[in-house]
């Protein structure tokens, strides 16, 4: 059920404005499987949070970056809705959750209370939290929302600069490799997406204190949609092999196709 019916929205700490001190701002908040990467099909409950510094043009998640919308939600409110789910592994997603200091208090809280947690991060970000799987998603050049790649009613052409400039900070990254236990999880296309991702990973295994061995690093089709996904999948397959690195499904997207609290 997303949060926004499950929720009154009436009450004072979800008035839409400025972050409240113990809130965050919840897009949507359920209960799936993992559908990615490493811990692909463990049950687990998802915290997804508004607002992102980046603005892929393929975000899946368009109501947390291109178009913000969200309820405000305590984090009492947020741990008891979690509490209500019956999962230990929580995955605290967005738009980019690290942009908000409130997620570090809403992950020690989840530690205290025992829960394995994932955050989904676009690895822009450094925040020290007690966090059991940062999984690292950075953005390659091909993401970029150029003019021609821009969603349907955004704002064309404004966010490509800002974008391009935003979207690596190897401190951070190199923090978050060192930090915690990782997985890097690249969005590929095709083959023109491979030599960026070397690249980037030769520098982060210069830059960084700690191995990054290959099978940390998994390619992840890109797709919203079953359709979508149907003309991506076996060419990045086929290049994990070839490359040596791991494949990731997107098994949310096979079973529920594009539906929302999925
Ligand atoms: C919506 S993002 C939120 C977390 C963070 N902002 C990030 O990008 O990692 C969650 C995951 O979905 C991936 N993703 C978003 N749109 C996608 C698409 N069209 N195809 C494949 N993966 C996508 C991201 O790369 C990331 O791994
Ligand atoms: N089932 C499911 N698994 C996911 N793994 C990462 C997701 C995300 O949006 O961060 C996601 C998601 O949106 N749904
Ligand atoms: S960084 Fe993540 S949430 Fe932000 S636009 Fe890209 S995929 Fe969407
Ligand atoms: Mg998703």
């Amino acid at each position: 059920m997303p949060v926004s019916d499950s929720i009154d929205l009436d009450s004072d700490a979800n008035t839409a404005g400025e972050e409240t001190p113990d809130g965050l701002p919840i897009n949507e908040l359920f209960h799936s499987l993992q559908g990615e990467g490493t811990l692909a099909g463990v049950p687990s409950t998802f915290v997804r949070t508004s607002g992102c510094n980046l603005r892929c043009w393929f975000c899946d998640s368009y109501h947390t970056s291109w178009e913000s919308t969200h309820a405000w939600l305590g984090r009492e409110e947020i741990l008891a809705e979690i509490e209500a789910r019956d999962a230990d592994h929580v995955v605290l997603t967005g738009g980019e959750p690290l942009l908000h200091d409130e997620s570090v208090a809403l992950l020690e809280a989840l530690d205290e209370r025992g829960y394995h947690t994932t955050v989904e991060t676009n690895g822009t970000i450094y925040r020290d939290a007690p966090i059991d799987l940062a999984s690292i998603s950075p953005k390659l050049a091909s993401s970029t929302p150029t003019p021609e790649r821009t969603p349907e009613d955004a704002p064309a052409g404004e966010w490509e600069e800002r974008h391009e400039r935003d979207r690596i900070d190897m401190d951070a990254l190199t923090r978050l490799v060192e930090e915690y236990e990782f997985q890097l999880k690249f969005v590929v296309t095709d083959g023109d997406d491979m030599p960026e991702i070397l690249e980037l990973l030769g520098d982060l295994r210069d830059a960084a204190a700690v191995p990054i061995p290959d099978d940390d690093v998994l390619l992840m089709p890109e797709g919203a949609t079953r359709e979508r996904l149907a003309e991506t999948r076996t060419r990045v397959a086929d290049l994990a092999m070839e490359y040596g690195f791991r494949y990731t499904p997107r098994l949310h997207v096979d079973l529920w196709n594009d539906a929302p609290e999925t």
